[in-house]
């Protein structure tokens, strides 16, 4: 997780809100110049920061009279939604296409980590299943080609490029015609960095540019310089087309928080983050996803989307929701969800204090471990391990975990089957997947302080699920909660009701994962099931 200093300043800046009783006057001042103070340490630009705090105390001042609870849900929502919209400049970037030769050419300066870049962007779209070609149109710095090479023979993706041409333009012109030939999806063109913005830099790019045509040019940019890269993104910018923007380096540094808003004030989208050297380490980028998730407050919206991007057809959700239906769960099923519940990060801990007998997130990474040392025949639950000492055995030492572990694994797994075979036997999973009825709890979501709504709530839970929470009260309890719980009761994008919707209804954004992922199931799933969340995405 980037910017982890920042988020975790805000989100102190607003617990502080939790605990206490009287929000007047002097506790909004006092919250707002936290923030203030935390924005400009990690190098917002001062102008930007002030806006951001002028806009929040006219959104709280024009509802003076607005009681205690309300004001601050009103405040967190207001400094949720000043915050996406600092970095988020409303272009819409680049949209891949599917089956057609997407041909990237990526630019910056020398170090911004544009070689390190385009591996880890190969890797994540050949993860999803795309057909994947590099070519090294870099013929400036000594040992780019052999590093682009290294990285694409690491990742089995085709490359293309030349020890002894010296024309940068002819390479990247000779490699994309040959990869679009061959019909490869994403053509990634490495292009020249230079030390400083100079003409000579920005002409080649011009010419490389003309000639390849690209779909889409990302402009790579070191985030250590804070909002200093202004400058440097406007110049690139006024260059070639820049469509999107990766912003590396983003693993700790203080300066983060500069660099994005910076960005997105020369309303280019930024695309990804980069979060470290391996391929592994680049997030896609959504604003309002990224505030909630920096504020600590868990990340639906992209969860949501892994899961439909996931591109292992053993572990698409819908089929997940579709055995689950029908009374199976196998390992393969538990896998997903414990990545699910990993992802949910600080709503995994407050779903999972609803449920006991949860095993921690060390136990939960133990296990996926575990059945990555697993055969697909076993994880699709077509032979039986418990009873086969000898598997057990070789399991635990291909993960580095003891037998007893994973006996307990097994345990777990076959208790977890047992309930949703029942489930699938009484038709409640079916009643668990009704778009409507995620609808309806979302509307009462919306007052999670009338009695009426808690009522009508506890009325929608089998008498178990009632029981299981504490009855009526129990129920009342957790939607206060709930609701008091900034992002939950809205705003930013990521609230209770409309994502739970926005699942239910299957329709646009972050739902349709199969028509099957509204909230109502993933709650019911997870109270019935002693888990915490919805399945996760794909499996590395
Ligand atoms: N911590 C961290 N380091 C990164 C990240 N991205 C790249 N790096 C490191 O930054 C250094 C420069 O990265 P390169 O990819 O070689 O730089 P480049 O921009 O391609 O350089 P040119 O090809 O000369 O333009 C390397 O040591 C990378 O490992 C990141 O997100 N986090």
């Amino acid at each position: 997780m980037v910017l982890q200093e920042l988020g975790g300043k805000l989100s102190a800046a607003l617990r502080k809100l939790q605990s206490t009783t009287v929000v007047d006057e002097e506790v909004v001042k006092a919250i707002i110049t936290e923030i203030t103070r935390a924005l400009l340490e990690s190098d917002v630009n001062i102008k930007v920061v002030m806006e951001l705090k002028k806009n929040v105390e006219a959104k709280i001042n024009r509802s003076e009279d607005a009681s205690g609870a309300s004001k601050k849900r009103l405040i967190q929502q207001a400094v949720m939604e000043e915050l996406v919209a600092m970095l988020d400049p409303k272009t819409p970037p680049y949209q891949m296409k599917k089956g057609a030769s997407n041909v990237i050419m990526f630019v910056g300066l020398q170090g911004s980590g544009k070689t390190t870049t385009i591996a880890k962007f190969a890797h994540y779209y050949q993860r999803k299943g795309w057909r994947v070609a590099m070519v090294c149109a870099d013929t400036f710095r000594a040992g780019a080609f052999d590093q682009l090479k290294q990285n694409a023979t690491k990742l089995r993706v085709p490359f293309y490029g030349s020890y002894t041409e010296a024309d940068p333009v002819r390479i990247a012109e000779e490699g994309v015609e040959q990869f679009r030939k061959d019909r490869f999806e994403v053509i990634i063109v490495d292009t020249s960095g230079r030390h400083k913005q100079e003409d000579a830099l920005f002409e080649e790019m011009r010419e490389i540019q003309a000639a390849v045509q690209p779909d889409n040019c990302v402009f790579v940019m070191d985030a250590t310089q804070g909002q200093a890269v202004a400058d440097q993104a406007r110049a690139f910018h006024e260059a070639v087309p820049v469509g999107s923007v990766v912003i590396t380096k983003l693993d700790g540094h203080a300066k983060g928080g500069g660099a994005m808003s910076a960005v997105a004030a020369t309303k280019s989208p930024i695309t990804f983050l980069g979060s470290g050297e391996h391929f592994d380490d680049l997030e896609p980028f959504v604003a309002s996803s990224f505030v909630s998730k920096m504020l600590g407050f868990g990340d639906f919206g992209s969860l949501l989307r892994e899961l439909q991007d996931t591109n292992d057809p053993g572990m698409d959700p819908k089929k997940m929701m579709d055995r689950m239906t029908k009374g199976q769960f196998t390992l393969r099923d538990f896998y997903q969800q414990i990545q699910g519940v990993l992802k949910l990060g600080p709503l995994n801990k407050m779903m999972g204090g609803m449920m006991p007998g949860i095993p921690d997130t060390a136990q939960q990474k133990r296990f996926l471990y575990m059945m990555d040392s697993m055969r697909d025949d076993e994880l699709d639950g077509k032979v039986d391990i418990a009873g086969n000492e000898k598997r057990v055995t070789r399991i635990a030492r291909g993960s580095g975990t003891r037998v007893e572990e994973v006996q307990l694994l097994l345990r777990q797994h076959k208790a977890r089957e047992k309930v949703v075979a029942q489930m699938g036997k009484s038709g409640m999973m079916n009643a668990a997947t009704d778009p409507a009825m995620a609808a309806k709890m979302a509307q009462l979501m919306q007052n999670p302080n009338s009695r009426a709504s808690q009522a009508a709530m506890s009325k929608m839970m089998s008498p178990q699920m009632l029981k299981q929470m504490g009855g009526r009260d129990g129920v009342a309890k957790r939607m206060r909660e709930m609701g008091g719980m900034p992002g939950m009761a809205g705003g930013g994008g990521m609230d209770m009701a409309s994502m739970m919707q926005a699942m239910g209804g299957g329709g646009a954004g972050a739902g349709g994962a199969g028509g099957g992922m509204d909230m109502a199931s993933i709650m019911k799933m997870a109270q019935q099931m002693g888990m915490g969340g919805p399945p996760g995405g794909g499996r590395r």
